[in-house]
């Protein structure tokens, strides 16, 4: 038996552009992101056996399976998620899971693929999915993320911007929003790009911290993709003088401000942005 270990960050989407394709390489999201320094842990533990077998959940199930056979390997594979944040509310979570349990995989198994390579493959199992489009690209690499050109690592480009990553940022999450249902609805795609596209430049031209919550804070409120009660807090911490926004795509919010005004509508956690990005440990 060997294992294999790796941390992925969260990653929290602003505002974004969805741009769909038949290949998935060319398929992403335009956009912004934060990668946050709570992430999640992986740890998988392989042992050769007759036929391959996968003990993991989620999307990255199916994901080991086919990487496995691909290359002809045979191996019962286990797999442990420790989740700094939860999935389902918006953190990227699932592209954490991919990212994650291929490097934790490819390290147990001592193989020499490089971290793109896995990242593309991480990414493709998200368009798959639909359970994203644009976080993969962004966890490779940390730190505040302008994803300037859609698609896996590799075909999209990102720029990335500066962030104190001792500014404390509070998060706090209120229910479950299914990533693959808003992403199948045509109608509510066309008015997430609507109001993404002319987001985009107005954060190339100034990418900082501020701008990243004014623009989202926008975003979330033409595309109404905030649940009333998400609506609510981000007002609320506004009228306190701060800035909150969405995270896309889950019932949850992310706020400059103190943790006083999130402590009433639930569990808020502090983070801070994430200089590093996902890593074998
Ligand atoms: N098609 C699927 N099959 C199996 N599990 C899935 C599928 N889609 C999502 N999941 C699982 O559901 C959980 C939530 O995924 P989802 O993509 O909805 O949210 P998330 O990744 O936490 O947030 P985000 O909105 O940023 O993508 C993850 O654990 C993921 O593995
Ligand atoms: C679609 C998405 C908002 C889901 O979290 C994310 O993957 C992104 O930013 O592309």
């Amino acid at each position: 038996m060997s294992e294999g270990k790796a941390w992925v960050p969260t990653n929290v989407t602003g505002f974004f552009e969805v741009i769909l394709r038949e290949d998935p390489i060319k398929t992403g999201s335009k956009g912004v992101g934060l990668n946050l320094s709570k992430g999640v842990y992986v740890k998988v533990e392989v042992e050769r056996a007759d036929k391959i077998s996968v003990n993991s959940n989620g999307v990255s199930k199916e994901l080991l399976r086919g990487f496995l056979e691909r290359r002809g390997l045979c191996y019962h594979v286990d797999v442990d998620f420790d989740y700094e944040l939860p999935p389902g509310f918006g953190f990227g979570v699932s592209g954490a899971e991919s990212l994650g349990s291929l490097l934790a995989l490819g390290d147990a198994l001592s193989l020499k693929v490089d971290k793109e390579k896995l990242a593309r493959l991480a990414h493709i199992n998200e368009v798959k999915n639909r359970s994203g489009l644009g976080d993969v690209i962004s966890q490779i690499e940390g730190g505040g993320i302008i994803r300037v050109k859609e698609g896996a690592p590799g075909f999209g480009l990102t720029e990335s911007f500066s962030i104190d990553s001792k500014k404390d940022l509070y998060v706090t999450t209120l229910s479950e929003i299914s990533t693959s249902s808003i992403l199948e609805d045509k109608m509510k795609v066309r008015e997430i790009n609507k109001s993404a596209e002319p987001k985009l430049s107005k954060m190339r031209e100034e990418p900082n911290l501020n701008n990243f919550f004014d623009l989202s804070k926008k975003f979330t409120m033409e595309t109404k993709l905030g649940p009333e009660k998400v609506v609510e807090i981000i007002k609320e911490v506004n009228e306190e003088g701060s800035k909150a926004t969405m995270v896309q795509l889950g019932a949850s919010v992310i706020s400059m401000g103190k943790p006083g005004l999130l402590k009433k509508y639930g569990d808020v956690k502090k983070v801070n942005v994430s200089e590093v990005g996902a890593k074998i440990i």
